[in-house]
């Protein structure tokens, strides 16, 4: 049920691994830091890794009246999680399904869900542009306040993969917020020094290309790679680095409502 939900936010990219979860419990834990109500929904059904991310893979969801309940992070109910993740009985099941199944279980998601209020839907969804991608995208056109954010890293292949999602958003009509580069060079937890490990930049100059909306690039910390499986924010734990500045950035333009759909 989006009837209630202010703005769309999907995260998409061409790649898998580069991020893409990392970048969605992180954007949505800095909203919920900055006071808002926000909702995550998980929906790649095939690797979700938001409930391990959040540290609530022992929680489940459950029926109400009005739809499936999420899963709340905290008790003042600021940030609930849905995911195929919290249905299968462990974390190594595997989901095999053909697309009209994976299909009608996003549509579940999408329609079936109470969220209540929320200020914020993230969406995390697989890499590419499956099934799913189509599903999500044509169940969302109708929703006034929607866009995407695009993840990258810097690697010439993982670029390339972004123009086509860049071309797939296009065609689907969902206008794209903008293009992080994710795992850009390598932040020393020491000293802060960032090494570029790989080349870097890409992501900028493919949103200049393609006049989208450059969101900064994050580099790979691993004191943030440490917070996967606590459920913890970055903005909060760890103010200083440059990723947690890139997440504030990220969180004050959406409640700018500053999105230049393109
Ligand atoms: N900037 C970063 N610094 C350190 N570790 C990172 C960073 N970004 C991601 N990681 C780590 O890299 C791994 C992959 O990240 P993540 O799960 O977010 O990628 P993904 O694109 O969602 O992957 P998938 O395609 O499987 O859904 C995780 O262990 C995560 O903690
Ligand atoms: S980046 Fe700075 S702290 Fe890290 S290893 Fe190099 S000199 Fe040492």
């Amino acid at each position: 049920m989006l009837e209630n939900v202010k703005q769309v936010i999907l995260v998409l990219s061409g790649k898998g691994g580069v991020g893409k979860s990392t970048v969605s419990t992180q954007l949505s834990l800095t909203l919920k830091e900055k006071g808002f109500k926000v909702g995550l929904l998980d929906i790649d059904l095939c690797g979700p890794s938001v409930p391990y991310l959040l540290n609530l893979e022992d929680q489940n969801i459950h029926q109400s009246p009005e739809g499936w309940v999420p899963v709340y992070l905290d008790k003042e109910q600021k940030l609930g999680v849905m995911s195929i993740g919290f249905l299968l009985k462990s974390r190594n099941d595997a989901v095999v399904w053909r697309g009209p199944k994976k299909t009608s279980m996003i549509k579940q998601f999408l329609e079936d869900v109470y969220w209540q209020d929320l200020d914020y839907l993230i969406i995390d969804t697989p890499p590419g542009t499956s099934d799913e991608h189509i599903t999500v995208m044509e169940n969302l056109r109708q929703v006034p306040q929607c866009s995407a954010i695009l993840v990258t890293t810097p690697q010439e292949v993982a670029i390339e993969d972004v123009r086509k999602e860049i071309t797939f958003c296009r065609k689907t009509g969902i206008p794209i917020m903008g293009i992080i580069e994710n795992m850009s060079g390598y932040e020393c937890p020491t000293c802060s020094e960032c090494t570029n490990i790989f080349s870097s930049g890409g992501g900028k100059s493919l949103a200049e290309i393609s006049k989208i909306q450059y969101l900064g690039c994050i580099p790979i910390d691993p004191r943030v790679g440490a917070l996967a499986g606590k459920g913890l924010a970055a903005i909060k734990e760890l103010p200083e680095c440059t990723t947690s500045k890139v997440f504030n950035e990220l969180a004050n333009k959406l409640s700018e409502s500053n999105i230049n759909g393109s």
